[in-house]
């Protein structure tokens, strides 16, 4: 692929003699939103400040707009990046609109962007409120609209959804969907899967600095095969009794079939007359990973140096 805006190629790093990330390569290509995916400690955060340009790889080529983004000469790359730091602070006794002027001014940013990114984020109607009444969602989508200040190309979002409930965490995915759509890219880093299914459209799993497998969600369900669940009412007695489906029951009324069999067990469900209803649902982005993390070795593990 040509339009790669990030390249990381046979990336190794070292903090001192402890090796975080081991022969790493990625392309990230424009429009994509990449979830990078790993326990504490995997090495996200290093892979994001590689591609900020802030460390420099102890091995291997970092590219970010076709420029290493820690020369010193790289600015206008640097200037293609927002970021959204884990537990960003900003400040408490500002307003939402104060705190984004002041960004907009260090960034030199014009500051009409700031009331639009304010309605972005949803933040336009309490923009005049100091930060400290804000919630811990607001706050997070205040940080996202600090991180799009400048209309980055790639946005770089590190823990952004931690501590936050569902309800918050699904607004702030609507609220990044909205940037996404104003053309950035994005790389999202994450322990917590719940709610982020539908936001990205690849995802990297990082295993102690390794990693375990990337790409597209339907990709890494085709190689994992683990099986659907098919849910059912009305006829939980006559499944018991059906020797074809009984093997695959893991309830009165659920079955776990692998894809392979999906459609022959419609047809046998759909049979029954008293079926009053079927819920069909693939593998979640956490069972996933829990099957990556547990069932696969690293596909480019690097013995001990
Ligand atoms: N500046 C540093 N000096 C020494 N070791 C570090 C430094 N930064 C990170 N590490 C170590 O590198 C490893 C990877 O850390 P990193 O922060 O990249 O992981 P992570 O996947 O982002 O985890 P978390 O979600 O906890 O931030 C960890 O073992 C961490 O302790």
């Amino acid at each position: 692929m040509t339009n790669a805006i990030v390249s990381l190629k046979n990336i190794s790093h070292f903090y001192q003699k402890n090796q975080v990330l081991n022969d790493i390569n990625l392309q990230v290509h424009t429009g994509e939103v990449l979830g990078l995916l790993g326990h504490n400690g995997a090495g996200k955060t290093t892979m994001m400040k590689l591609i900020l340009g802030i460390i420099n790889a102890s091995k291997g080529e970092v590219e970010v707009f076709g420029q290493n983004p820690s020369l010193k000469t790289a600015i206008s790359t640097r200037r293609k990046i927002g970021y959204l730091p884990e537990n960003v602070k900003l400040y408490e006794q500002l307003t939402a609109k104060q705190v984004l002027t002041f960004f907009a001014r260090l960034k030199s940013v014009n500051s009409t962007q700031v009331i639009e990114l304010l309605r972005k984020v949803d933040l336009y109607s309490v923009m005049n409120k100091p930060v400290k009444t804000y919630s811990k969602g607001m706050r997070q989508r205040l940080g996202l609209a600090q991180a799009f200040l400048g209309r980055p190309k790639l946005l770089l979002l590190d823990e952004p959804t931690v501590g936050l409930d569902p309800i918050a965490t699904h607004e702030f995915y609507q609220s990044v969907e909205m940037l996404r759509r104003d053309g950035a890219s994005i790389i999202l880093c994450s322990h917590v899967l719940r709610g982020l299914e539908p936001y990205i459209d690849k995802a990297l799993i990082l295993n102690k600095g390794h990693i375990v497998t990337i790409g597209t969600l339907e990709t890494l369900r085709e190689k994992a095969n683990l099986p659907i669940s098919i849910q059912t009412q009305g006829i939980d007695d006559m499944l018991e009794k059906d020797t074809l489906l009984s093997p695959f029951l893991v309830s009165p009324s659920i079955l776990n079939v692998k894809d392979k069999d999906k459609i022959a067990t419609i047809k046998r469900l759909v049979s029954y007359e008293q079926l009053s209803d079927l819920h069909i649902e693939s593998p979640s982005l956490e069972s996933l990973y829990q099957y990556y993390l547990t069932e696969n070795m690293p596909i480019n593990r690097i013995e001990a140096v």
